[in-house]
């Protein structure tokens, strides 16, 4: 069996559902096929907006509006009125989001984030659930916050791999035998009470992985509006070039520098089982795409790869004492506790640098705990640029004309933070 995710930008309007049934139709076979789909277009990002208004007392009714009559136009486009039941389960599923949004309390934030964010994949499932099935597909909508199984991180829960795997292999071996196309949602997951839990922004690579690890699915296939895994972002770097074959291991480092093509969870339970996973483009199904597994090192262009929004903090000794083990233990914890996630990190004699995703409420909160020990010095709006597999001429070319703040370079890897 395999596994095909859907992001947002496949299942964007009426003709990409219509593309995917496309895809669906012609490159699986009923019985063997788990989907798993994204929000349609933008809707994550919608419905954070709407929650953070809501959260602070602000209008968010006409953003709702919009949001509703967005799903609701692609619903008219795919499906005659009079067969309407897709139609009501879309009011239903807006009737309890409105629901929930007028009764938000202040604290449990990220706790009550998780609750409103995750309707985007549910409206998106059971929009194409009922859409292969208007089209004669065996297509069976799966809720997956009763598989996948998480801890009560709020917005990045924590899978529970035995009991989501025990979970899986008791009900889904025996749908998929009845010839089912199973269809359910990416990026969310639920905890043993029953709450819902999100596994953190563009998590839904994440979860066709989980799902293929736990079916031992033979493949799977993220189908994405590019070629298939490039040397660089095509929106950024012009003249990019496609790995027809990469490794896990490529792959992942390419994911965790921040090539936003592949969420950096997705790799490692793959890897696990030894599934290959293709990057295949939903505009153009019939070409080759990439294949990430098992394969020789190769050697690879070098890959480009831009983190925007990066804050750079330095950390100071306040005394003529060095930058120690004792200092850099209490800087970590202090990280660790308030989870800002490190992007590249240098130290000198006397101070103690770090680059990471600019999150005003997270500074403010680190600033505030350890400005007793340490001097803090930071800059925002930087850019982090990385290099993998680099050469001269690369580094040349993307240094030029740049104001370098900070940069390394080990045997493979070469990275730099500079002014936007
Ligand atoms: N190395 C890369 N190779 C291909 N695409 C990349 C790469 N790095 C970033 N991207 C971007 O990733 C986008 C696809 O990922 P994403 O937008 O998350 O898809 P979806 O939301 O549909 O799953 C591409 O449109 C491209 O702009
Ligand atoms: N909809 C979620 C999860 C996701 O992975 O979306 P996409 O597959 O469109 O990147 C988000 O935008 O974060």
């Amino acid at each position: 069996m395999q596994i095909f995710k859907f992001g947002g930008a496949s299942v964007k309007d009426a003709a990409a559902f219509r593309n995917v049934r496309f895809i669906v139709q012609n490159y699986s076979v009923p019985g063997e096929l788990l989907i798993v789909v994204s929000a349609i277009g933008k809707t994550t990002n919608a419905l954070e907006t709407i929650f953070s208004k809501a959260h602070g007392n602000l209008i968010y009714e006409e953003d709702l509006l919009k949001l509703k009559d967005y799903h609701f136009s692609v619903a008219s486009e795919l499906f005659s009125q009079n067969e309407n039941r897709v139609f009501q389960h879309l009011e239903l599923l807006f009737a309890n989001l409105q629901e929930q949004l007028q009764n938000l309390v202040p604290d449990k934030f990220d706790q009550q984030y998780d609750q409103i964010i995750s309707f985007g994949e549910l409206l998106a499932s059971t929009l194409l659930h009922h859409y292969l099935k208007t089209e004669n597909l065996p297509a069976v909508w799966l809720d997956c916050r009763k598989y996948i199984q998480t801890d009560s991180t709020w917005r990045e829960g924590k899978v529970d791999w035995t009991w989501t795997e025990k979970l899986i292999q008791r009900d889904l071996p025996e749908m998929l035998s009845n010839g089912n196309i199973i269809v359910t949602q990416g990026f969310i997951g639920g905890t043993s009470n029953g709450q819902t839990t999100t596994l953190g922004r563009e998590g839904s690579d994440y979860s066709a992985a989980i799902f293929a690890y736990c079916l031992r699915a033979e493949k799977m296939t993220i189908w994405k509006d590019v070629a298939g895994l490039l040397n660089a972002d095509p929106k950024i770097f012009p003249n990019t070039v496609r790995y027809p074959q990469i490794s896990y291991q490529e792959t992942i480092e390419m994911a965790y520098y921040g090539a936003s093509v592949i969420h950096p969870k997705t790799i490692k339970p793959l890897a696990d089982r030894q599934i290959p996973l293709f990057v295949k483009s939903f505009l153009d199904p019939e070409s080759e795409g990439t294949r990430i597994g098992i394969c020789p090192h190769e050697k690879l262009a070098p890959a480009f790869i831009l983190k925007q929004n990066q804050c750079l903090i330095s950390f100071g000794v306040k005394d003529f004492s060095f930058i120690s083990e004792q200092n850099l233990s209490t800087i970590f914890h202090v990280l660790s506790e308030l989870r800002i996630k490190i992007n590249l990190m240098q130290n000198s004699a006397i101070s103690f640098s770090i680059c990471t995703d600019y999150d005003p409420t997270r500074l403010e909160k680190l600033i505030e705990t350890l400005r007793d020990q340490f001097q803090i010095q930071y800059n925002i709006s930087l850019q982090l640029f990385t290099i993998k597999n680099y050469d001269s001429e690369s580094i040349r070319n993307l240094t030029a004309g740049k104001e370098i703040l900070l940069e390394q370079r080990t045997r493979n890897t070469y990275q730099f933070a500079c002014r936007a």
